[in-house]
């Protein structure tokens, strides 16, 4: 045995950072308006620092046994967020990972603050068009059925812009490849 394998047995294991080289010792969230790809964007990021990836979406959904729609209709968005505050606090204790969250959540203050103090908060954003074409794929956002959804991603954005701007990272998708949104973030981070 030489005497970097015997060293490595007295300390902890390196941080993950895949290919990156970058060190990650706090889990990263994805925050952001709908449709803006916390999801697919956030997948591509895990792989890349060699992380798992979870979505908080999802998560809520499996707890509840229930679509996101669901929950929304039978018990209100209070109770939605009071459950995704619950997901999104047990992901972060979870372990290092990537967390996608849902557009709402980084607006609760509670949860805000357990995102802020315990991660590192990427604020993914891009241009209120091309939300509104990306939107347009998929009809399950209970907060864009009652009403045009370019107008409501607009209210959406005026209003969650400057909360969201809390983040410690900022990155502009737009109409970029994800793979090149990834390596957005990670310059981001590597700074
Ligand atoms: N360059 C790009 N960056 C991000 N998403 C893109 C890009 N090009 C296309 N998309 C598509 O936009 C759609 C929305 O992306 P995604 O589901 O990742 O968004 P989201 O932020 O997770 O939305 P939601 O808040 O509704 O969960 C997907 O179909 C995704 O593939
Ligand atoms: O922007 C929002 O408030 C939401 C976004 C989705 O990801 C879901 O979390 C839900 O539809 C609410
Ligand atoms: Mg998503």
């Amino acid at each position: 045995m030489n005497k970097n394998m015997e060293d490595s047995f007295d300390q902890p294991a390196e941080d993950s950072g895949g290919s990156t080289g970058l060190e990650v010792d706090r889990p990263i969230v994805l925050i952001g308006l709908m449709g803006v790809g916390k999801t697919t964007v956030g997948r591509r990021l895990a792989k890349k620092l060699d992380l798992p990836f979870v979505d908080a979406d999802e998560e809520i959904e499996k707890a509840a046994g229930l679509t996101i729609s669901e929950i929304f209709d039978r018990f209100g968005e209070d109770y939605f967020r009071d459950g995704e505050r619950r997901v999104i606090s047990r992901l972060l204790d979870d372990h290092m990972q990537v967390i996608a969250t849902g557009g709402g959540a980084f607006m609760n203050a509670e949860t805000r603050n357990l995102i802020l103090s315990q991660a590192t908060a990427v604020w993914l954003d891009a241009d209120i068009d091309i939300l509104v074409k990306r939107v347009a794929r998929r009809d399950t956002r209970p907060l864009l059925k009652n009403g045009d959804p370019e107008q409501i991603l607009r209210k959406l954005a005026n209003e969650r812009n400057p909360v969201y701007a809390q983040a410690h990272v900022h990155v502009v998708g737009n109409d970029s490849p994800h793979e090149t949104t990834v390596n957005s973030i990670l310059s981001s981070l590597a700074q």
